[in-house]
């Protein structure tokens, strides 16, 4: 079931290793995929960059993160509303993520296990958060690069292959 997707914060990357054209198809096109990406503005960091640039590409991330924040959207029929050039989307891509709600917190842990089960075959793993004793995220970017590689969208898809329901708590009525 996808669920909102938290708002993620750092991380220059470098190009994706990906062709651009699949990348904003997985990403915005028809897969139906149940992860996204958190669009955040950051300026694409060229591999290599030295550490003290990083930190300053690093930073600059943060404050165009928190630019988009402050930004209110224009309602969609607004003739001010134009579709966004490839160039620009690209510039804004940060990681995968997708959440869910277990039913407790050993059911979070037996999550970890199925997707680490996957990691570890894949040998490509994401970052595992469970907070508040029931609510699980993970996150998937190529630390290799520090940005997105094929790699991060075919672990995303073989997840979302993973029949979970079982660990996920009841949706209440509404
Ligand atoms: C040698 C092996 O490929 C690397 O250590 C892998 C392990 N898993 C990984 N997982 C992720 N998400 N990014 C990496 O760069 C990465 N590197």
């Amino acid at each position: 079931m996808a669920t909102r997707f938290l708002p993620l914060t750092q991380f220059s990357f470098s190009k994706p290793q990906v062709p651009l054209a699949t990348l904003s198809h997985i990403l915005f096109g028809g897969h139906h995929g149940r992860f996204s990406t958190q669009v955040e503005k950051i300026r694409w960091n060229h591999v290599g960059e030295s550490s003290n640039r990083n930190l300053i590409y690093r930073f600059r991330t943060f404050c165009a993160i928190r630019d988009l924040a402050a930004k209110k959207c224009v309602p969609c029929n607004s003739k001010d509303l134009q579709a966004m050039t490839e160039e620009s989307a690209t510039e804004y891509l940060l990681k995968l993520n997708r959440s869910w709600r277990v039913r407790n917190f050993t059911k979070g842990l037996e999550l970890f296990q199925l997707v680490g089960n996957v990691a570890e075959t894949e040998g490509h793993h994401p970052d595992l958060h469970l907070v508040g004793w029931n609510n699980v995220t993970i996150e998937i970017w190529t630390h290799a690069v520090g940005g997105l590689t094929e790699n991060d969208f075919i672990l995303a898809a073989k997840i979302n292959g993973l029949d979970l329901h079982h660990l996920l708590r009841k949706k209440t009525a509404a």
